[in-house]
């Protein structure tokens, strides 16, 4: 270790998906590392903590602090500070896995460590540095997705913020440093192959490892150094895809392809409210914005998460800010204002779409149905019924690229 923080492991993904597995694993594997875990759980069960005492010799060397209200984002940011500056103060370790609850977000549990946390009394980021962000997916779920059309995960709870669980999870593998795919017993070869092709186009910057009842090297997800929160933050597939304009896309491996569509003419917002629960069961992700006619205030964003699909307001078009504000930007960014349009300003629909052997002319042709036709243009799209939401979330379009 180049400092003397004390690094930190952190473990996510869904339920059932073998992450107490994996972290048996690890405590009982042999890495001469001293390690303190904290096991974070949901609901009155501690089933993890027990699960974790009864597999393994907690000789001395482990100590297991069981978080027993609720996930680690939300309200136990505080307590799991508590916890860990606890632990910190006795020093008695010298590396830290946190094992996260399947509906936590990791955002806020990688910022938890890397940047504090106002109102707390202590700041983790003098003691420990965070190291590595795994999220360990279940292999078999996935496949038996992919054979049904049906969710990437069978749990269902919500988090916190009302997230339902196939969003959490690729929040989860959006945001890591390392994907373990476990589970792979259950699956046979072909289909794990695509399942990575899959996970590497969601996410192309984490390491992804096979493993079979956890049973991963320690190095791989002990002290990587890896974890960069900035870099974490763009990794995600979808921005990668948007940013470096890949519209449409040859090479692909195992059928996983993506593609972005791009449009200045708004959608009618009945016939794109119509397509976006009807979208092909082989799209996995759709993330990005798009322009609804009659909405001129507001970019309305689109978050598809394996079946789940959400649309509403998300974003403020530039062309909406006062003058000067916009200047800012401009100045700020070059390049901006370059797809500038003299009446319409920046709105438009910028979309990318991430499936596995998805046909993109048809869909691209579903989209263009979509889109105001050259007589629609001259009606008052005020006239038109709203399917989407009124909530306006003031945050500029642009914070996707
Ligand atoms: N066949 C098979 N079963 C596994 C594998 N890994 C874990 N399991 C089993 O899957 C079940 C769930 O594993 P856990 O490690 O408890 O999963 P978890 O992610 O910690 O689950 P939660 O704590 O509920 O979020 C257990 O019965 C494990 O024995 C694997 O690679 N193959």
């Amino acid at each position: 270790m180049t400092t003397d923080r004390i690094p930190v492991t952190v473990l996510s993904g869904p339920l059932g998906a073998g992450k107490t597995t994996v972290l048996n694993h690890v405590l009982t594997a042999d890495h001469g590392l001293e390690v303190a875990v904290v096991v974070n759980d949901m609901g009155d069960v501690n089933v993890d903590a027990e699960h974790v005492a009864q597999q393994t010799d907690l000789g001395g060397d482990e100590e297991i602090i069981e978080l027993s209200n609720g996930c680690i984002c939300c309200r136990l940011r505080g307590d799991m500070l508590d916890e860990v500056g606890r632990l910190a103060d006795r020093r008695e370790f010298d590396y830290l896995l946190v094992e996260s609850s399947g509906i936590s977000e990791p955002i806020p549990v990688a910022q938890t460590f890397a940047m504090g946390f106002e109102d707390a009394d202590f700041d983790p980021t003098d003691t420990y540095e965070l190291d590595t962000m795994v999220t360990v997916v279940n292999a078999h779920s996935i496949w038996d997705a992919f054979d049904s059309g049906t969710a990437l995960t069978d749990q269902q709870l919500e988090d916190d913020s009302g997230r339902v669980p196939e969003e959490v999870l690729l929040d989860q593998i959006e945001f890591c440093d390392v994907l373990l795919l476990n589970k792979c017993d259950l699956v046979p070869d072909d289909a794990l192959e695509e399942i990575e092709a899959v996970l590497e186009r969601l996410q192309p910057r984490a390491k992804l490892v096979r493993t079979e009842f956890g049973d991963v090297e320690p190095d791989e997800i002990l002290g990587t150094g890896q974890f960069d929160f900035e870099r974490a933050q763009a990794s995600a597939g979808w921005k990668h895809e948007l940013q470096h304009d890949h519209h449409h896309d040859p090479q692909a491996e195992h059928g996983v392809t993506s593609f972005v569509y791009q449009r200045d003419r708004p959608f009618h917002p009945e016939r794109i409210a119509a397509l976006l629960p009807a979208l092909p069961d082989a799209l996995i992700r759709a993330k990005g914005f798009f322009w609804s006619a009659g909405r001129e205030d507001v970019a309305m964003g689109i978050d598809k998460a394996g079946t789940s699909v959400r649309a509403g307001p998300s974003g403020q078009w530039l062309a909406t800010l006062p003058e000067a504000q916009r200047e800012q930007y401009f100045a700020a960014r070059p390049g901006l204002e370059d797809d500038w349009d003299e009446e319409w300003g920046d709105r438009m629909t910028r979309l990318v779409f991430i499936g596995r052997e998805f046909d993109h002319d048809a869909l691209i042709d579903r989209l263009d149905d979509c889109l105001l036709t050259e007589s629609e243009m001259n009606d008052d799209w005020d006239s038109y019924p709203d399917p989407f939401e009124p909530e306006d979330r003031r945050e500029l379009a642009l914070a996707d690229d």
